[in-house]
């Protein structure tokens, strides 16, 4: 990506980044069952956002707005896939091979998504030499090697919560600049490394919270 572009990524809000997905899922979803086309009207109907948020989101993707027409399907899905960085393969090493870690191996989803996992990392002895879904797994001290082979450039962190920063601090050394951190620790890195913290906890207490207040 040419740096201007990467700048122009960089200016795109927040919310408009979480709901582009959306779009893409139900645009995908509309060309399964044989449409052509859609409008920005139409895709605000069915997500349930406001049509001019739709339109205002879309001005960000290069998309020449035919926004009454509609969208062709096709072209839609292949800028959005783009834009998001879904078409192009970002390779991961995976650290912390447990129940959290190796469900990530197993999922065959996040290739679609442009997230190669090539390996996983552990100090368990025992988990070296051993695959998951076909993915290798290697003890922490083959990192430098296999960072050689793979050349990854995502960290995904599913390690226990106490071990995350030191973790962090490490394979940062080794070339790692963006780190999908799943531990409940707030990790600190120095300002040119990207961190996503995701919790599937936070989206319960979320619910739960929700829930009891339409009782
Ligand atoms: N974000 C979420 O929604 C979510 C959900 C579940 C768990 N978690 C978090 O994910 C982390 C892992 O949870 P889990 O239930 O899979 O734990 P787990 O104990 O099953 O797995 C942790 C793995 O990390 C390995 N490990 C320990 N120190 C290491 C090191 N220095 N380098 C490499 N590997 C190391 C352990 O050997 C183990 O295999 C925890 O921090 C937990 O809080 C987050």
């Amino acid at each position: 990506m040419a740096n201007d572009e990467l700048k122009q990524t960089w200016k795109v809000p927040e919310p408009t980044l979480r709901r582009l997905p959306w779009y893409l899922a139900f645009v995908k979803l509309l060309k399964q069952r044989g449409e052509t086309s859609i409008s920005s009207t139409q895709i605000a109907k069915e997500i349930n956002v406001d049509a001019s948020q739709v339109a205002k989101d879309l001005s960000y993707v290069n998309i020449s707005g035919k926004t009454r027409v509609g969208y062709e399907i096709d072209t839609l899905i292949d800028v959005l896939e783009d834009f998001l960085g879904f078409n192009s393969t970002h390779k991961a090493f995976l650290f912390g091979v447990g129940s959290l870690g190796a469900a990530l191996l197993q999922d065959t989803g996040l290739g679609q998504y442009g997230l190669e996992i090539v390996a996983g990392f552990d100090i368990r002895e025992e988990l070296s030499g051993t695959s998951i879904n076909g993915i290798p797994v290697y003890h922490m001290s083959e990192l430098s090697t296999m960072q050689k082979r793979y050349g990854a450039t995502i960290g995904i962190i599913t390690v226990p919560v106490d071990k995350a920063q030191e973790v962090t601090n490490h394979i940062i050394t080794e070339g790692i600049k963006a780190l999908w951190n799943f531990t409940p620790f707030r990790i600190r890195v120095p300002e040119h490394i990207v961190v996503q913290n995701t919790s599937l906890y936070a989206h319960l207490a979320l619910m739960f919270n929700r829930m009891n207040s339409t009782n």
